[in-house]
């Protein structure tokens, strides 16, 4: 039996018709962005993390965890108020570091624990032997734990059922509620043949079935790989972090030289000093604020991304989002709502249309993609054509479409040896068929499918090669719109100094149409997968960092390639898989959020980087008077800020420097504010800002933090 080629679409929303600017739910928002509660609550993780295999991984705290010990030691060993005090509080610096990590990462982990009650063990229905055209009601089907489900098996799924693994429907068309993953409760619908096949294992099919060939092995899921992205357990240091790493490093192992040699020459000064007041001397000189923030500000970056439902699978990715000079989407189903759908037959003069009708029919049975689809519904519902009978095309042979080709269609051969070529797709292809079987093609089939092209629609030569010899019969005329308000989307990606390049398998005149309409800066036509994949490698020979957004299966090498791959959920598992972003809304202009993401992380590293260094000078200038006082009474001059006595300016210092953590957690983890500006521009707006009150803010914190600890017998 031929398969129901022209099952209604069940009615849902399709992925594109969402309005681009509808605020996305923000899962672990309810709580708030930063929520105090979480300081208390990863307060146990934050001391896991003072065991040496962690800590040896920042050298920054590894430096002050090492400090702890020594001056606790010599508290112990010479045992006062203020060595004790310095001791607690170098630990507590060491503590608070842990804490900006283990709150970004609680965010996390919460975020994976409801992930993975949604990942329910299921049990599958596997078809034996399942190949297009099969019967299902009389398939052999085989109940098996989705646990045991292989690569390249096929299982079938009802109504009502959840999808036990990660695949592409190869038949059917169903509506799939994928709220398990996306968070979002309006059903889209997952179909055969096109760039809306991919489903996800964890969620559930709401109507009709689905044939579904399973792509994940168990445990490679896409839910597992997400609950390992959330949790934090892949990230890997980006570039950019290592490199900030090593010149932290570098600073600490100079100043601990500093330190070190500056005993000497105070012994020789007769002021020699004790182990507490240079360990002191050393946290406060290395950048603690920075070294303990800078994880938290990269896991946060990942994480704003997940907020807005985007899976970053590389740290990598999110800072080149923030440097993105190109940005290339695919067409169909990305700038346009992407069920391109048949709406006309156009015979050509002296074609019958019932026969254009019916070899438009002949050729899309079993056309699985969208356009297909709609082919055989036209035919039907306009000109009353039945599907075949089962038996009829038993000597038929079906050509699939492939982005290459650009065409489909289908072979027939009846019992007394007549053949019957039937094609449809592109009209340069179709023509060019027709022409080297030696048939003649009226002008008018290429002046009106350029017509219909020019209106932004997609037009199908149909040609016929049978005993009256090759011939075009007509056009399919194929609509696709344009979605709502994305204009105004690359409008803005356009004031952040992003150009945008639609590249298209389609015709350069429908191109040009959808191009102009869309508002998109430059556009590529008529461009294959390989064209795809040259024109970013052109790009990014330029020095160019580009980013790329599509769907289609014919997009994965693209969409690899880029520096920036986001894959549409909607899309084919080859897509996703290829991507290094999933947008789980499947909104192409979600690049702009991907992008300000992306700056803000850069901004926020930059910013607090600056505000560390800055931050110590105020501490140098507590610290250096009290150290030498003694000795030289004309530094009491550089005792800026009038601080009580040599014990109380350095403890005052050493609680600065741990607070000054503290408090840059929620900034840290919700981001510096972003506004779209040149890069000068923030840059020196975050100099005079972060640089400035890192100069300043401390000399008011620790006169503030002396002033209460002096009246504290033993360090007064
Ligand atoms: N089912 C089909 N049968 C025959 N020809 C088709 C079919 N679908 C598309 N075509 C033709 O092949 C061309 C390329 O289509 P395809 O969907 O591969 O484009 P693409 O590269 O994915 O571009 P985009 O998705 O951005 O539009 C279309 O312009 C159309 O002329
Ligand atoms: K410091
Ligand atoms: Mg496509």
């Amino acid at each position: 039996m031929l398969p129901a080629a022209s099952q209604q679409a069940p009615t849902a929303p399709t992925p594109g018709e969402r309005p681009p600017d509808r605020p996305y739910r923000r899962r672990s928002q309810q709580g708030g962005f930063f929520d105090p509660v979480q300081l208390v609550k990863s307060f146990p993780e934050a001391l896991r993390k003072l065991h040496p295999r962690a800590l040896v991984k920042n050298p920054v705290l590894f430096v002050v965890a090492a400090g702890s010990v020594l001056t606790t030691l010599s508290a112990l060993i010479h045992p006062s108020v203020f060595t004790w005090v310095i001791s607690i509080w170098l630990w507590l610096t060491v503590i608070f570091a842990n804490l900006a990590e283990a709150v970004a990462e609680g965010r996390g982990k919460a975020q994976a624990e409801s992930l993975r009650r949604a990942r329910m063990d299921t049990v599958a229905l596997r078809l034996r032997h399942w190949r297009y055209g099969t019967d299902l009601a009389r398939a052999e089907t085989e109940a098996v734990a989705a646990t045991d489900l292989r690569l390249f098996d096929f299982v079938l799924v009802e109504a009502g059922e959840l999808i036990p693994s990660d695949g592409d429907v190869v038949y059917g068309i169903a509506a799939v509620d994928e709220s398990a993953v996306t968070g979002e409760s309006a059903p889209v619908i997952r179909e055969s043949g096109g760039d809306r096949s991919g489903v996800t294992g964890g969620t559930t099919v709401l109507s009709d079935r689905l044939v579904v060939r399973v792509t994940s092995r168990p445990g490679h899921s896409f839910m597992d790989r997400m609950i390992a992205l959330v949790e934090g357990a892949r990230r890997q240091k980006t570039p950019n972090e290592i490199a900030l790493n090593i010149l932290l490093a570098a600073l600490t192992i100079v100043f601990v030289l500093v330190v070190v040699t500056l005993q000497p020459m105070a012994a020789f000064a007769h002021a020699a000093q004790s182990t507490t007041v240079l360990v002191a001397l050393l946290v406060t000189l290395i950048p603690t604020t920075i070294g303990a923030l800078l994880s938290a500000i990269g896991i946060a970056g990942m994480d704003r991304l997940v907020q807005r439902n985007v899976l970053a699978m590389s740290g990598r990715a999110v800072e080149a989002a923030g440097d993105v000079n190109t940005l290339l989407l695919d067409k169909t189903g990305t700038i346009t709502l992407g069920n391109r759908e048949a709406t006309a037959f156009v015979p050509l003069p002296g074609v019958d249309e019932l026969m254009l009708a019916d070899a438009a029919q002949l050729s899309s049975l079993s056309d699985e993609t969208p356009e297909g689809r709609s082919v055989v519904v036209l035919a039907k519902e306009r000109y009353g054509l039945r599907a075949p009978a089962e038996g009829e095309l038993a000597h038929a042979q079906f050509v699939e479409f492939s982005a290459r080709t650009r065409m489909s269609g289908i072979d027939m051969r009846w019992d007394n040896g007549a053949v019957c070529h039937i094609r449809k797709g592109a009209a340069a292809q179709v023509i060019n068929w027709v022409e080297i079987r030696g048939g003649a093609v009226p002008s008018q089939a290429l002046l009106w499918s350029d017509s219909i092209a020019s209106s932004g629609a997609t037009p199908l030569l149909v040609a016929v090669h049978d005993w009256d010899g090759p011939r075009v019969l007509g056009i399919i005329h194929l609509k696709d719109v344009v979605k709502d308000g994305i204009r105004e989307r690359f409008a803005e990606l356009r004031r952040m100094g992003i150009r945008t390049v639609m590249i298209t398998g389609d015709n350069p005149l429908t191109a040009k149409a959808i191009a102009d309409e869309a508002g998109v800066d430059d556009f590529l036509a008529d461009a294959t997968p390989e064209d795809k994949l040259a024109l970013i490698k052109r790009e990014q020979e330029g020095g160019k960092l580009v980013a790329m957004t599509g769907d289609g299966t014919n997009d994965a090498p693209a969409l690899a390639q880029a520096d920036v791959g986001v894959a549409m959920n909607t899309g084919t598992s080859a897509a996703k898989e290829a991507g290094n972003m999933v947008d789980l809304d499947s909104n192409p202009t979600k690049l702009i959020e991907i992008v300000e993401i992306g700056k803000q992380l850069l901004i926020t590293r930059g910013a607090l980087t600056t505000f560390s260094i800055t931050n110590d000078v105020a501490k140098y200038f507590a610290i250096i008077p009290a150290m030498f006082t003694g000795v030289y009474p004309g530094l009491e001059a550089l005792n800026l800020m009038g601080l009580h006595s040599p014990t109380s300016a350095i403890t005052s210092a050493i609680i600065f420097n741990a607070l000054i953590i503290v408090a840059l957690i929620p900034l840290a983890l919700r981001g510096v504010r972003y506004t779209p500006a040149s890069a000068h521009d923030l840059l020196r707006r975050n100099l005079a800002v972060y640089g400035l009150g890192g100069l300043v803010f401390p000399f008011i914190g620790i006169k503030l933090i002396d002033l209460l600890i002096s009246t504290i017998p033993g360090l007064g």
